[in-house]
């Protein structure tokens, strides 16, 4: 690698990553191209990749409902640490009043959780102090939408080294329902570990990569005496749930059950953990716009097993709080005693 260009480096079990994490000894390097000096301004607030925004008057934030003339968003959004997300608006307003309680957040009596973006009529958006829980609805597009206008937001509300999280739903490869998978890695359904974005008649690959520190970290909070498994691996995020998973309950089928359980074997035997729809997108924006971000997703089924996902609703219900609950310890380990976030849960 040559010496005069960083991209925040950090080497771990003889490796090097190229990584988006927190590291203030990288800051304003002064060699070309660092990560962090293009991510982040001298006081961790995030920068944008893309000098037209400032230019413009202001930004609309279209699928939010908010935007930088129309609200004050340093007011509304200035002291978000966290940003959690996952595929439904029920699920993200559960988590945000979980999160609520974990944090003993207190809202004023009599004084509900309001959806921020519900007039936008796309995604649901809750603030609960430093915390945002917002709905990603399904599937690359919608989760790729989301993230430009919220890393956007971040930017307008000068946020200081915002984390996100995924909070999702998965199938397992070779693991029961109800594992906690951290992902450790994302492919998307060719195996690829960038995500492709045709621009301008262009195919763009930006590569999808987790913050491996943040994946260590969220490791260490699973409890031992926690009634399911919580491991780490690799993520196929696909575009779609039936002949993109393999299943063979799609209203199209053209190849056979041995096709699929070779194809199933072979994930697994490269460490796929578990398969979804989000994590390509989610794993590389982040990381282009250097922002820590961890998927976190329960599986509903292993695939090796079935198709069909087919556990009773409350069993559903109950595995889905799985990684709430993690994300929730990870949260909590952050809190200062006397009040406030820290960026990161091993600073402590
Ligand atoms: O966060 P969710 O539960 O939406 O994640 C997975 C991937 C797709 O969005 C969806 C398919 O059922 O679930
Ligand atoms: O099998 C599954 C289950 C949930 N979500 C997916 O994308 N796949």
């Amino acid at each position: 690698m040559s010496s005069d260009i960083c991209f925040h480096v950090y080497v771990e079990n003889d490796t090097c990553h190229i990584g988006s994490h927190y590291d203030d000894e990288h800051f304003d390097c002064g060699k070309k191209n660092c990560h962090r000096t293009k991510t982040r301004y001298p006081d961790g607030s995030v920068r944008l990749r893309n000098p037209n925004i400032e230019l413009m008057d202001q930004d609309i934030l279209y699928h939010l409902a908010l935007g930088s003339g129309s609200h004050d968003l340093v007011e509304m959004f200035g002291d978000i640490k966290f940003v959690c997300m996952g595929g439904t608006p029920k699920r993200m307003e559960n988590f945000a009043h979980f999160i609520m309680k974990e944090i003993g957040h207190k809202i004023p009596t009599g004084t509900t959780l309001m959806d921020i973006s519900q007039y936008s009529y796309r995604y649901s958006m809750f603030k609960v102090g430093p915390v945002l829980s917002i709905s990603h609805g399904m599937g690359v597009p919608s989760i790729g939408i989301l993230l430009h206008e919220v890393i956007k937001l971040m930017y307008h509300a000068k946020c200081k080294d915002p984390i996100f999280f995924r909070i999702g739903t998965s199938g397992g490869v070779g693991l029961e329902g109800g594992t906690v998978v951290i992902s450790d890695d994302a492919i998307d359904g060719m195996m690829n570990h960038y995500y492709e974005v045709p621009m301008l008649g262009k195919i763009v690959k930006r590569p999808a990569i987790f913050d491996k520190r943040l994946v260590r970290e969220l490791r260490a909070l699973a409890h031992p005496e926690d009634p399911y498994e919580t491991v780490t691996g690799t993520t196929m995020c696909t575009g779609d749930f039936y002949e993109g998973q393999g299943r063979l309950d799609g209203a199209f089928c053209d190849y056979t059950e041995t096709d699929k359980m070779e194809f199933l074997q072979l994930l697994k035997a490269n460490g796929v953990r578990n398969i979804e729809m989000e994590a390509i997108p989610f794993a590389a924006l982040t990381h282009h716009a250097g922002i820590r971000a961890a998927d976190v997703c329960v599986t509903f089924l292993d695939r090796l097993k079935g198709d069909q996902v087919n556990a009773p609703k409350e069993v559903l219900e109950e595995w889905q709080r799985r990684p709430q609950q993690l994300v929730a310890r990870y949260i909590k380990s952050t809190c200062r005693p006397k009040g406030g976030f820290l960026s990161t849960a091993t600073d402590l």
